[in-house]
Formats: structure tokens, C-alpha cells, sequence
């Protein structure tokens, strides 16, 4: 059957809860859009397949239609043009590379209604797919790379989009949409050809850039509950309960208790942590990265003030986070992407940086965020590897299966601190994609969120999203990358690292144009070097150019660092990243590399760092020559909300 609503609903309510701007903005527009749907069945004599703009009208002397359209307005008015948003800003829509398509034409998800036929059949079931084709009980290793890859790839994924749903609680949902209508939309008016059309867009409620948005948030109410505002010293807040063994501080608890993440059954409760990103507790790696960047703020925090002692709190904590957020996109294009992509797509999608462009939309684009970047799905790992200091399986705390290490965080403050796990991920190799192996059964039979104890089914989610949010099939998106369509199964068969599979997808859909974009990107051959095929490189490398490029503040653009910082953070490395922050003390140098132990490991001491001295504020006849610092402050405060265009002029 379809996913069951009941899970549905606990998923959406746990995994991504949404700020209130976001409820507010969605709720506005689901208003909207079921008086729409009374007024449509209304004026149905005058009502053919396009809404027109004089049937508009017609239909607005309706005081249903007037309400509507004043509470959408009163609250786009506030949300939107108040605060003025721009380009890959927070709670803005998703952008479309290809128009939607609804099977009403205006929001319905593709394959709700079962007699509607696509090009001659009906879609698959998602869990039909799911199950006759994507999961499987076990997956090939990756041995090239470490399954850090893959943490980060889950990681910057939260810094680039969370496309959130409402709870229901607050909106009645009639039955027919239960599946799917949860979705925090927004309707958005555009025009397709001459005919306009009203059509359900999706939120993306964080900043699409990549900004460390999952490290300091991405509203100003957030970014201040997680910083330190009452020690002065422009540091995050840390947990004022729990510390690791050595020390070292833990994230935040969330403040909402008893939170619902899964506890020891003995002991004292450890809640859900909290950060820029909420999905901070789904998974071990996953928090011990957050872990690692709020201590290395903190790090950084002090350096700082250390050297520049007149820097206010406000002026260490912007630089600090200036330099936090450029890590991110060091590392994401310079050590994550060429990998998974590969050398090639990356020269030709992307290639050198040549400043900021401000034609270039830094929007993440629905097709990236609903099927293109789950590819990362495939290449989770059924096992969660914890090791001692000799990367050995860890005596006391040893491996775990899945579904027994999500939404735990008790098991990171009770069962060792974040080592074990940061060992675990450099220290063993990456699950492969292989199209006849591609979601573990851990994520597609076990998937658990929360108090929920339903399983989810992460493969069928991905195929469900997707068609709830309206995306074009595989043979569309080929041919908007420039690439072939594909018309018979030996044309797919070619494509496919496996013709069995090839087979058993034209049997379940009949026509290769119906076949889900999730799905025939995540089946095809990879390209050399890469970890993708030919579509979902160039989906990804096409968004990664638009949110380099699109940037004014990105790293490497004009006056935003000096030359001479540049060439320090350069020097970092999430190896590094591990080695000032953890009690590991043997990393290869790029962690990202699988190598064994203890040949491919080097002490800490041998792998670079950056010096920060080039972050000494100069004095001048007893004044400080200034930094961009304060500029960046104005920046930083407003980014959440507006593009940075703004700033330029
Ligand atoms: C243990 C590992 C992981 C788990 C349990 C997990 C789970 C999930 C779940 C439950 C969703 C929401 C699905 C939906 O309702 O549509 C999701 C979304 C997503 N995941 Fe993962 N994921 C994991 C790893 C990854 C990795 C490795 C990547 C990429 C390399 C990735 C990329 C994404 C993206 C891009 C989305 C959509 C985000 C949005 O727009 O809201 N995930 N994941
Ligand atoms: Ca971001």
C-alpha cells in the first residue's frame, strides 16, 4: 500500500519541524488553496482546464474567494515582501528547473488518481518499487572512500534545503489528501506558455546557500538561542548538562522536554541535542559533525579574541562564523564534489570560479533536493561501526545495526562521547551504489523516527515525494541535461550497470517515460571517478555552480577574505577539523580517502592547519585598521531572510 498516513504524519511532525514563519506562510497557502477547490466546483459550468484570468474575476466577487485571497496576501504581504526576500533565502519555493506536473494540473500528486493513466499505464506503487527493485538485505563496500563521504553528503544536505511539512494538527485534511497535502506549499502564479496556471509550489525552509545555516540557523530567533549571549565572548552555547570525558562540550539540549528521541533504559534522560539544523539527532555521524563544528566556533572564537582583545563579542562571533561557513564550502567543493561527481562533470558543470554573478539564481531547485541528492540514500550504511583507538571494533561500545543508533543522542554522552563514531566513519569503507543493491533494508524496512513505532520506508518516501511535488520523469530530465531519451529497454539496458534491473523497471512501468526520476538517476552506470551517472551529475553539478556562483559571499569572491586568509583556510581539512576537536588522534590525511590502519594514518601533528594570525586586526596610531567584519555582521544578520544581492547595490 501507499505509506500509511498515521507514520506519515509522525514523521512530518518529528523530522522537520518547521520555524513558525514557515507554518505561517504554508497555512496561509493551504487556505488559499482549499477555498480555491470549493470555488472551482462552483463556477464548474464556466470552468474548463485552464483557469483563465477573467474566470478570475468572475469567481472574485465571491466573498470566499475575496477571504482567500486576503488572508494569502495579508500573509504573503508580511512574510514575503516586508522582509523582502531574494534569491535562496530561507522559506522561499524551491525553484523549477522544468515546470511541475500535477496530474490536475495544479497540485495533485502524480499517481493519486488510479484511473488517470500515463501514457497508456498506471504508475507503480512507490512501495511496489520500493520493494520489488530497491531494497535490498545487504550492499557493496566502497573501498576507495570512508563512510565520512557519505556523512557529509547527509550533512551539507541540511545546510542546503529542508523542504518541511505541516503537522495537520492545525489544518483539517480532508481523506483524499492525506498522503501527500501535507506538504508546507505555497501557490505561486507563473505562466507556461500563454495559458496561467496556479500550481502548489514546495518551501524550502533553510538558506539554499551554503552558509553553516546548520550550524547557527537560518531566523534571528534561532541563530540567538544557540549562541552564547550571556559570556560575552561570541561563542555557541553549549550543553550545561553533560561534557565528554575530556572535557569538551556537547551541543544544546532542544527546550522543548521531554523531548522525543530515544533513551537508555537506564539512567538519566539525554534529550534530542538541538542546532542550526533540527534534524541534528537523526543519526551518530551526523550529530558528531555538528558536535565538531560548534567546538571548532568555539575554537575559533577564542583565537580570536584572543589576538584582537578590542573585538566586541558580536564581532568575534561574525568572524568567526565567516570563517566557519567558508569551511563549508571549502569543503564541499573541493573534497566532497569532484568525488561525487567526478574530475570530469566537475570541470564541465562547474569548472573555476570567476566571481560573483548576479544573474545567477542561488535557489536549491526541487528536482536537487527531491531526487537528485538523495542519491546519497543508496550509499547509506546498513551498520553503524564504532572503534577504540587502534580502530578495532570498540570493546565496550560495539557496532549497532541502523535502526538502533537514530535519534539516540544517548548513546554519543552515554556510550563514549563522539570518538567511537568518528572513528567508526574514517576507518571504514563507504557502501557503494550498485544498481542491484540500493537502499539498505535498514532505511527501507526499519527506518524509525521517533515515538512512532511504525517503520518508514526511505526508497518509497523519495519515489512519493517526488510525485507529490510534481517532478517531471527521468526521460524529461535526460533531455533538459542535454541527454539522450531513452525509448527501449535496450537503450535503458545500455545505460544501466545491470540489464536484470533495467528489465525488472520497464516491466513495472511499462513506458520509460514514467519512469520516476529518483529512480532511473540512481539505476544508471557511474560515470568514471564518480559516484553518480550522467543525470544526477549534472543536476548536481548544475546546482553546485549556481550556489557557488550565485554567492556574493562566497569565499572566494571580491573583498570578502584577504588574500592572506585565503591561503590559511585552505590549509583545513575535516581531518583537521577532527584533530582539533576530538581525542582521535590518528587521521588520514583526507578522511574522505579510505585507507587502513595504521599505514594510511598519520599523527595529528603532520596534518596542516590554518594559522589564524592573519585575523590580527592591525593598529594604526592606536586605532584598529578594520576588517570586513562589521559589514558581515550586517550580512550574517540579514542572510536568513535576504539574498545577499542586496548588499552590493
Ligand atoms: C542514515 C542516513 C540517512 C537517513 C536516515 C536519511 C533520512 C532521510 C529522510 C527520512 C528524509 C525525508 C524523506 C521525505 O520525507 O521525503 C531525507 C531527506 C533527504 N535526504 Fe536523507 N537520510 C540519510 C542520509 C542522506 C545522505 C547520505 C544524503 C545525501 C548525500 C541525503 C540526502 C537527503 C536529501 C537531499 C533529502 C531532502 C531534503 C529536503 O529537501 O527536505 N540523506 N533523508
Ligand atoms: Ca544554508
Amino acid at each position: 500500500s501507499w505509506i500509511k498516513p498515521s507514520a506519515f504524519q509522525h514523521m512530518l511532525k518529528f523530522l522537520r519541524q518547521a520555524e513558525p514563519e514557515t507554518k505561517q506562510i504554508s497555512r496561509a497557502a493551504e487556505v488559499f488553496q482549499r477555498t480555491l477547490r470549493v470555488l472551482k466546483k462552483r463556477v464548474t459550468p464556466r470552468y474548463n482546464d485552464e483557469l483563465t484570468a477573467p474566470e478570475l474575476d468572475v469567481a472574485s466577487s465571491d466573498w470566499l474567494y475575496s477571504f482567500a485571497w486576503q488572508y494569502f496576501w495579508t500573509h504573503f504581504m508580511i512574510l514575503f515582501v516586508r522582509q523582502n526576500p531574494r534569491w535562496g533565502a530561507a522559506n522561499t519555493a524551491l525553484v523549477r528547473w522544468l515546470p511541475a506536473e500535477y496530474e490536475d494540473g495544479e497540485s495533485e500528486p502524480k499517481g493519486w488518481n488510479p484511473e488517470r493513466l500515463h501514457n497508456g499505464f498506471q504508475l507503480p506503487l512507490p512501495r511496489t518499487v520500493s520493494s520489488e527493485i530497491m531494497t535490498s538485505s545487504s550492499k557493496w563496500t566502497d573501498d576507495s572512500y570512508s563512510q565520512l563521504l557519505v556523512e557529509w553528503g547527509q550533512y551539507i544536505s541540511h545546510d542546503m534545503a529542508m523542504t518541511p511539512q505541516s503537522t495537520g494538527s492545525d489544518v483539517s485534511i480532508d481523506a483524499s489528501c492525506l498522503n501527500t497535502c501535507e506538504n508546507f506549499s505555497l501557490f505561486s502564479f507563473f505562466r507556461s506558455g500563454i495559458s496561467q496556471a496556479l500550481q502548489r509550489q514546495q518551501l524550502n525552509a533553510v538558506t539554499s546557500f551554503i552558509d553553516a545555516s546548520a550550524v547557527y540557523g537560518h531566523s534571528p530567533k534561532l541563530e540567538s538561542f544557540l549562541r552564547d549571549l550571556s559570556g560575552r565572548n561570541g561563542k555557541l552555547a553549549v550543553n550545561d548538562q553533560f561534557k565528554d570525558p575530556k572535557g569538551r562540550p556537547y551541543l544544546p539540549f532542544v527546550t522543548r522536554l521531554p523531548s522525543a528521541c530515544h533513551q537508555d533504559l537506564q539512567g538519566e534522560r539525554v534529550e534530542c541535542f538541538s542546532a542550526g539544523d533540527s534534524r541534528v539527532s537523526e543519526g551518530l555521524p551526523l550529530t558528531s559533525l555538528h558536535t565538531l563544528w560548534l567546538r571548532e566556533h568555539n575554537r575559533i572564537a577564542e583565537a580570536l579574541k584572543h589576538m584582537n582583545g578590542h573585538w566586541s563579542p558580536e564581532m568575534v562571533y561574525q568572524e568567526a562564523r565567516k570563517i566557519i561557513s567558508a569551511l563549508h564550502q571549502i569543503i564541499t567543493t573541493r573534497d566532497y564534489l569532484p568525488k561525487i561527481i567526478g574530475p570530469e562533470s566537475f570541470e564541465h558543470y562547474i569548472g573555476p570560479y570567476r566571481g560573483y554573478d548576479p544573474s545567477v539564481d542561488p535557489s536549491v531547485s526541487n528536482v536537487f533536493t527531491t531526487a537528485a541528492f538523495r542519491f546519497g540514500h543508496a550509499t547509506i550504511s546498513p551498520i553503524l561501526w564504532r572503534l577504540n583507538e587502534s580502530f578495532h571494533e570498540h570493546e565496550r561500545f560495539p557496532h549497532l545495526r541502523l535502526h538502533n543508533t537514530l535519534f539516540s543522542p544517548w548513546r554519543i554522552v552515554k556510550e563514549g562521547g563522539i570518538e567511537p563514531v568518528l572513528r567508526g566513519v574514517i576507518g571504514s569503507a563507504a557502501s557503494a551504489v550498485s544498481a542491484d543493491m540500493l537502499l539498505a533494508d535498514e532505511v527501507t524496512e526499519r527506518l524509525v523516527v521517533l515515538d512512532t513505532l511504525q517503520h518508514m520506508d526511505l526508497a518509497a518516501l523519495n519515489l512519493q515525494r517526488g510525485r507529490d511535488h510534481g517532478l517531471p520523469g527521468y526521460n524529461d530530465w535526460r533531455e533538459f541535461c542535454g541527454l539522450k531519451r531513452i525509448k527501449t529497454l535496450d537503450d535503458f539496458s545500455v545505460l544501466v550497470q545491470d540489464r536484470r534491473v533495467a528489465e525488472r523497471i520497464f516491466d513495472l512501468y511499462k513506458d520509460p517515460d514514467n519512469i520516476d526520476v529518483f529512480l532511473g538517476g540512481l539505476v544508471e552506470r557511474l560515470l568514471p571517478g564518480s559516484r553518480t551517472g550522467p543525470l544526477f551529475a549534472c543536476l548536481i553539478g548544475r546546482q553546485m555552480k549556481a550556489l557557488r556562483d550565485g554567492d556574493r559571499f562566497w569565499w572566494e569572491a571580491d573583498g570578502v577574505f584577504t588574500r592572506q586568509q585565503k591561503e590559511e583556510l585552505l590549509k583545513f581539512s575535516l581531518s583537521r577539523l577532527i584533530c582539533d576537536n576530538s581525542d582521535v588522534g590518528e587521521v588520514p590525511l583526507d578522511s574522505f580517502i579510505f585507507g587502513k590502519y595504521p599505514s594510511h594514518y598519520g599523527s595529528c601533528d603532520r596534518i596542516p592547519s590554518m594559522n589564524l594570525d592573519v585575523w590580527r586586526e592591525e593598529m594604526s596610531e592606536g586605532q584598529p585598521v578594520k576588517l570586513l567584519s562589521s559589514f558581515f555582521s550586517y550580512y550574517f544578520k540579514n542572510r536568513c531572510f535576504r539574498a545577499p544581492g542586496q548588499l552590493s547595490g
